[in-house]
């Protein structure tokens, strides 16, 4: 890094007391093995390889990371950095011991001294705290030490909590096929592993999910099996099934509450303590994406409040499930422990047993207990019989965790937790639909009656006042595009990717489109001119349908805000008709709250360039349509055809056939007959009077700016500038 950057690097650390982790690489040019850090009594010895790990015990940076073990053996790497030192202000945090290279130089001599891999500077020498590291993150001790060293040079601020929330669903705990279930001492190593848990786990209990169908289908060892199970049943924490483990998206709530009560009574004729209000769902099925009978055969049988999927957003990569809430229904992440349904010997566990123990021993497992405060696992019977396949996991991480980390697991009820996940994870709760369609997982699992072809093609998007109306009427005229139906409350508009109707799920968004006759040449489509705005929008609408094409149409910000202010004053907003226009928009901050916030709902809309800004941070440029809606007014047959080349559709329709100007509303409508047209009603190109000088010059001031930046935008996005737009800065 050249002189002057690294000065200014290095005084904003000191000024803003911000520390720096560095990692270093060993030189790979031959001659050089060691160099010393220039202006730093510090010295790098490079392409080691070292042994015997180990950890500072008297260091106060251990948080997470426990020291007072060793790590024994030859480490995998052979390009390890050491560091030597000559000052108080370096403190070791990690040592270890050199181990022979790979190919050994004749006369080379074994340096039996104790090493230094990882070092801090407390920052008494040049006034900033570092810490470096002699090699990345492959080898798995520095994941849990990285994560001290943030939080110690955070000050405390990048911290994860000690505590991890730990729950282990055993699920199908009577389904199976004959040789692969539970016999008599499998269930008791069950609950002897259970008790010894509890010593590491505080209140720990294994979670039994059963399909009652399946009770005593094994073989007669196996059925004993499930007696004892049954034995010892206050010993576990239940959750129902189904009653034939059936996949829930394949089924009517009709079907599924049947199964469950079934369930339930046998639950209740075995005395099965089920109190935990938590679920989980066959093969995931119905729970994500969301099968709405699931749900609600949930509630209606069980109370449920609580399940966990591996499926949202994804199941790859794991490290970015999350959570959502949907009816009242927390759904959890829960994580992969490395064992599956068809997992059963540790033997013939895939990649081999070394593969299971590496993710047990630092790797994948012991990093999954690392991250994540709160951990739901899921393993199913079989590998808890045979060689206890499972029991052999959990116990091994448990004491692994315990040996190298700080980390304090418990366990709470499922309630408990899913309160405690969303107050941790607020921005989780919710959700965030994706389509179906885009993955095979997925689709899978989804309800076979349903089709992503019932979603839109295309949105018009807004803004309101633009001519939304007039643009939705003439597309729906073309034979090719079918626009939603109706909606009791909101009309032509479905407004489904902002406020509360995206919580009522994709399911109710597709009921209000048509299943199109062809589906490859048909375009549905809606519009909702209050997307266009909505901070939300063009994430949602991306998540669920990120190939649709979107339209929105521009016009003078200040003519589009007189026109909602006479909009809603025909509404009679109490606000508006108290107020003049002039009033509204020049509204200051001693203005009452609620004219402030009709001035804010107002004049926002209209700052284009912050709001197409956001769409184009999801969706390409070339998806978005912007069209002037002067010329929309003006020429509506030369707008439509540019609408049909843009998305591509076939037949192409001439517009002069089906819209013509009609002198009386003065404006373009549809042509009924060779006398008589179809227009919009009363409340589009309403008659007001024009806005005053006064308030024309305060809006267009107001505007500027954002004008100007609106201009940047479309050149840099390569969109045509409207006429309106061009004039405006003329001026
Ligand atoms: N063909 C045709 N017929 C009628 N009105 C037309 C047409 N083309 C554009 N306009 C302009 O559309 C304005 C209403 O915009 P929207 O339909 O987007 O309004 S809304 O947001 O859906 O309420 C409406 O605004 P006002 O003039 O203020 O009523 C019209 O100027």
């Amino acid at each position: 890094m050249d002189n002057w950057n690294r000065q200014l690097i290095d005084k904003y650390c000191r000024d803003y007391k911000v520390g720096m982790i560095i990692f270093v690489h060993s030189v790979d040019e031959y001659g050089i093995d060691r160099e010393k850090v220039p202006g730093f009594p510090l010295i790098l010895r490079y392409n080691m390889a070292l042994k015997d790990y180990t950890l500072n015990l008297f260091s106060d940076i251990w948080r997470i990371t426990r020291p007072g073990e060793i790590w024994e053996g030859t480490l995998q790497q052979d390009d390890w950095t050491v560091f030597d030192f000559n000052h108080s202000t370096y403190e070791p945090l990690a040592y270890a011991k050199a181990a022979p290279p790979p190919f050994l130089d004749a006369g080379y001599v074994m340096d039996n001294r104790t090493l230094v891999s990882v070092l801090q500077d407390r920052g008494t020498f040049d006034g900033i705290q570092k810490v470096f590291f002699g090699n990345g993150l492959k080898f798995w001790l520095h994941i849990p030490v990285l994560l001290d060293v943030l939080s110690y040079l955070s000050h405390g601020k990048l911290s994860l909590p000690l505590e991890r929330h730990i729950q282990i669903d055993v699920d199908d705990i009577f389904v199976g096929i004959t040789g692969t279930r539970m016999t008599p001492v499998d269930v008791e190593a069950v609950v002897q592993a259970q008790e010894r848990l509890q010593q590491q786990v505080q209140g720990f209990k294994f979670n039994l999910g059963f399909s009652g169908w399946f009770y005593q289908h094994g073989n007669s060892q196996e059925n004993e099996g499930d007696s004892k199970i049954l034995e010892h049943r206050h010993k576990f924490w239940w959750f129902g099934h189904m009653w034939r483990h059936e996949q829930a998206h394949k089924f009517t709530q009709d079907h599924l509450e049947r199964s469950m009560l079934l369930n339930y009574q046998f639950a209740k004729n075995h005395d099965i303590p089920i109190y935990q209000q938590y679920a989980v769902a066959p093969h995931h099925s119905g729970v994500y994406p969301v099968h709405e009978p699931l749900y609600q055969s949930w509630k209606n049988v069980w109370d449920i409040r609580v399940t966990s999927t591996e499926e949202y957003p994804r199941l790859y990569p794991a490290w970015r499930r999350r959570g959502f809430i949907h009816k009242g229904i927390m759904v959890l992440p829960r994580q992969t422990c490395g064992l599956f349904t068809h997992t059963l010997f540790l033997d013939k566990y895939p990649g081999g047993r070394h593969h299971l123990d590496n993710s047990i021993q630092g790797g994948e497992l012991f990093q999954t207990f690392l991250f994540n405060p709160i951990n739901i696992y899921m393993t199913h019977m079989g590998n808890y019989a045979n060689d206890r396949l499972a029991l052999y996991t959990f116990e091994s991480v448990i004491k692994f965790v315990q040996c190298w980390t700080n980390l304090q697991l418990k366990q709470v009820p499922p309630l408990e937790l899913g309160i405690k996940y969303f107050e941790m994870y607020p921005e989780e709760r919710d959700p965030l639909w994706q389509n179906p369609c885009l993955y095979k997982r997925h689709l899978a699992i989804w309800s076979t009656n349903k089709s992503c072809d019932r979603l839109p093609k295309f949105l018009v998007i807004g803004p309101q006042k633009t001519g939304t109306t007039a643009l939705y009427t003439f597309l729906s005229l073309h034979p090719a595009i079918l626009s939603n139906y109706n909606s009791p409350d909101t009309f032509e508009e479905v407004q489904f990717f902002n406020g509360n109707n995206y919580y009522k799920g994709i399911d109710w968004y597709m009921e209000f489109f048509p299943i199109p006759p062809n589906a490859t040449s048909d375009f549905l489509f809606e519009k909702s001119a209050t997307y266009f705005d909505n901070e939300l929008v063009p994430m949602r609408a991306h998540g669920l349908i990120p190939k649709a094409k979107l339209i929105c149409i521009l016009i003078h910000p200040a003519k589009r805000a007189y026109s909602w202010y006479q909009h809603i004053r025909a509404h009679n907003d109490p606000i508006a008709l108290n107020y003049t226009f002039l009033e509204v928009v020049t509204a200051d901050d001693s203005a009452p709250r609620k004219l402030r916030d009709l001035k804010n709902r107002c004049l926002a809309p209209g700052i284009y360039v912050q709001h197409l800004s956001r769409w184009l941070d999801y969706f390409p440029a070339r998806q978005l349509f912007i069209i002037d809606g002067e010329w929309l007014k003006s020429h509506p047959v030369a707008v439509m055809h540019n609408v049909q080349r843009f998305l591509h559709i076939e037949p192409h329709y001439n517009y002069s056939q089906l819209i013509r100007f009609d002198p009386k509303k003065g404006f373009y409508c549809q042509i009924l007959s060779e006398d008589k047209n179809k227009c919009l009603g009363r409340g589009k190109g309403r008659l007001y009077p024009n806005m005053s000088k006064e308030v024309t010059d305060y809006l267009r001031q107001f505007y500027r700016k954002h004008n100007v930046a609106l201009s940047k935008f479309l050149k840099k996005n390569q969109y045509r500038i409207p006429d309106w737009l061009e004039e405006e800065l003329s001026h």
